[in-house]
């Protein structure tokens, strides 16, 4: 059975540059690896209601996101049984994270909240193998090209911060990362893959 692994981080935390590069480097020590995402396509395409969905929305966005997950899971279950690697771009920590923001508040008690969405996730969710957090915190924001543009993204952005700090809050409890590693994502791109590679061949007892 094929290894499952997760790459999660906030927006533009260079999560799919990750995922990518880490696919080619287990191609070439002689892995089959099989590239997947969240939300799926099946998620922008079959659902018109999604461009008129808000962030607020969040009861309706997280049932979608749990449809979508369902349906993912069929084929990352599939290909775990056909190639040895299943690398997921995001999976059921980002719904915690993104749609945590908004179900938070309606919980007195940061515990409860916790234990809930945790229960209400694992409807949908497949215990990875590995989790990869990328730790960027969107103090310096990439650009379109790559670059890095100064900017206090949190100051602009409350929403993404939020969801930076339920990430990491999640995390230290353990939820939904028990084979977890965090990698900084301040790094190049090389540091990246260096630092994530080091984990995986070492976890996988790759040579
Ligand atoms: N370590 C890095 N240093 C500098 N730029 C990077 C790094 N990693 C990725 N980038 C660049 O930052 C941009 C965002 O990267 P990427 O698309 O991989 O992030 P993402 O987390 O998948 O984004 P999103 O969640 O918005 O889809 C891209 O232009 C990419 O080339
Ligand atoms: C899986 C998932 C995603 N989201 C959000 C996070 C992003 O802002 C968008 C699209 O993701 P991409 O990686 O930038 O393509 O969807 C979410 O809110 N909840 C989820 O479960």
């Amino acid at each position: 059975m094929g290894k499952f692994i997760v790459i999660e981080g906030i927006d533009r935390s260079g999560k799919s540059t990750l995922a990518r590069n880490i696919a080619i480097d287990l191609q070439n020590r002689g892995k089959s690896v099989f590239l997947t995402h969240e939300p799926t396509s099946y998620f922008d395409s079959g659902l018109d209601i999604l461009s008129k969905l808000k962030r607020e929305d969040y009861m309706i966005l997280l049932a979608m996101f749990i449809r979508d997950r369902i349906e993912h899971n069929k084929y990352i279950l599939k290909s775990m049984t056909e190639y040895d690697f299943v690398i997921c771009d995001r999976y059921s920590l980002s719904s915690l994270a993104y749609q945590g923001v908004f179900l938070k508040e309606h919980f007195k008690d940061q515990d409860q909240f916790y234990k809930w969405i945790e229960n209400v996730l694992s409807i949908s969710h497949i215990e990875s193998d590995l989790t990869i957090f990328i730790d960027f915190n969107g103090k310096s924001f990439r650009q379109g090209n790559g670059e890095k543009r100064e900017l206090e993204i949190f100051e602009e952005n409350e929403y993404l911060k939020n969801v930076y700090n339920i990430y990491t809050e999640a995390i230290k409890r353990g939820i939904f990362f028990n084979q977890g590693r965090i990698i900084g994502g301040n790094g190049s791109k090389e540091e990246m893959l260096n630092e994530a590679i080091k984990e995986i061949l070492q976890i996988f007892h790759i040579q």
